[in-house]
């Protein structure tokens, strides 16, 4: 396939950069092999080959292709209570309402319905790789894993870990350490086979709720399960200021600490929220090269204060955007880069240092760092990286400037679903609205 039209990729932090007229050339495994640009001299053989075999996908005047997006850290069977209750505290809002909920998915036809209804609204926000905490129970996560490989959404997905008795409710928890750890295992070797099978791009993660949810024998264990199948690891970490103080108490260290005594921050990490890391915390996270999900709409209920990702950038840490489906209520990474910013500009209010982030750092977040913190070659419009693509309608065009700084500006505070016309993830069509108002 060959698209042609003018594209929006991320050249750095700072820097979101406009290429018009180009042909943006995708080979038979969805990888981008060539990008022609209008100056070079093969662009009309190259465009007069694609039509002549049909595959030359015009880009329509107004619209705009740009990378697809990762979710860095979403619970996919907190879906059905996407903005409910969100007015309680975390401790309340997960013992009251999220723990029931994921409960629910030991029925395995539920499952289905809600991942179904879930996936495709993830691809229909132009996000193309999602990283997903799943629910406790094996099954329920591998109908995730084969929902996925039927939409065609990269998926990483964990199936969660939670034994303690003193903090997770016994219709709602794994049985024993040796459960939970059993049933990784077992979900680990599954999702080999079903990727064998069906040869679609899903991996299995590590996934230990949060340091209050388990046991010491389960996050050592989970610790071993990481290093033995060499798998990237996901948790929550330093949420909230009640899950910071849990932790010096429980291990009288901080909770970045305790997941890094058990083995569980490695360069495969990516730990969700960090809202309340501190500066050696952060040091820790560039040592081992773990990586921050930053979930801003999350964070505005749950975190109390705002993630610092300046100074996380700064100390050279990945860090990629979350929607924290249902701590966050938007499946959009769109709205979530928006937060990302209006956020940004609080802590600006409130601190001596530089905070505030532009359309261009969080537009960088939801590309290349949600792809460098899950080391896929996706996130860029350049030959040798993935076709993940999105092709976004700038529904202002017709009434505004066509400065592409503007552009690129208005994309990023306007695109809704509806604007979203195509998403593409290594080269297949996943998702298709032209046919919409
Ligand atoms: N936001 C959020 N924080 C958590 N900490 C432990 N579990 C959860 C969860 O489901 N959502």
């Amino acid at each position: 396939m060959v698209f042609e039209g003018n594209y929006f990729s991320s050249a750095t932090f700072d820097k979101a950069d406009f290429t018009p007229d180009s042909l943006i050339c995708v080979d038979q495994s969805g990888i981008i092999d060539r990008v022609v640009s209008a100056s070079d001299s093969d662009y009309q053989i190259v465009k007069q080959a694609a039509m002549d075999n049909d595959i030359l996908k015009q880009i329509p005047k107004g619209s705009y292709l740009l990378p697809g997006f990762t979710d860095l850290h979403i619970h996919a069977p907190q879906w059905p209570q996407a903005g409910l209750a969100l007015d309680k505290p975390l401790n309340e809002w997960l013992n009251t309402y999220t723990f029931p909920l994921e409960a629910k998915f030991k029925d395995l036809q539920y499952a289905k319905k809600v991942y179904q209804s879930l996936i495709k609204e993830l691809l229909a926000n132009g996000t193309t790789t999602g990283l997903f905490f799943g629910s406790v129970h094996t099954d329920a996560n591998l109908v995730l894993a084969k929902v996925c490989a039927k939409l065609g959404q990269r998926a990483f997905i964990g199936k969660v870990a939670m034994d303690n008795p003193d903090q997770t409710p016994d219709y709602y928890r794994d049985e024993s350490s040796q459960v939970a750890l059993e049933e990784t295992e077992t979900f680990i070797l599954k999702m080999q086979a079903l990727q064998e099978q069906t040869n679609a791009d899903i991996t299995s993660v590590i996934t230990p709720r949060f340091v209050p949810s388990c046991t010491d024998e389960t996050l050592q264990g989970l610790g071993d399960l990481a290093k033995k199948y060499d798998l990237p690891i996901q948790s929550h970490c330093s949420e909230s200021i009640w899950e910071d103080h849990y932790a010096t108490e429980r291990f009288n260290l901080r909770d970045a600490e305790v997941l890094n005594k058990f083995g569980l921050l490695t360069d495969k990490s990516v730990m969700a929220h960090g809202t309340q890391l501190s500066d050696s915390d952060l040091d820790l996270f560039e040592k081992t090269q773990t990586a921050i999900a930053h979930c801003p709409i999350s964070n505005a209920y749950f975190g109390n204060s705002v993630m610092r990702v300046h100074d996380a950038y700064q100390k050279n840490v990945k860090i990629g955007l979350g929607t924290d489906i249902s701590g966050g209520f938007s499946p959009s990474i769109y709205r979530n880069m928006q937060q990302a910013i209006m956020s940004s500009q609080m802590l600006q209010d409130s601190s001596q240092k530089p905070a505030r982030l532009s359309a261009s750092n969080v537009f960088y977040l939801a590309t290349i760092g949600g792809a460098n913190a899950l080391h896929i070659n996706s996130g860029q419009i350049k030959a040798g990286f993935k076709a993940d693509l999105q092709i976004v309608q700038d529904q202002y065009f017709e009434l505004s400037s066509n400065n592409s700084d503007e552009i690129f500006e208005r994309l990023v505070y306007h695109t809704n679903k509806e604007n979203i016309k195509q998403v593409y993830v290594a080269g297949n069509l996943v998702h298709d609205n032209r046919g919409e108002k």
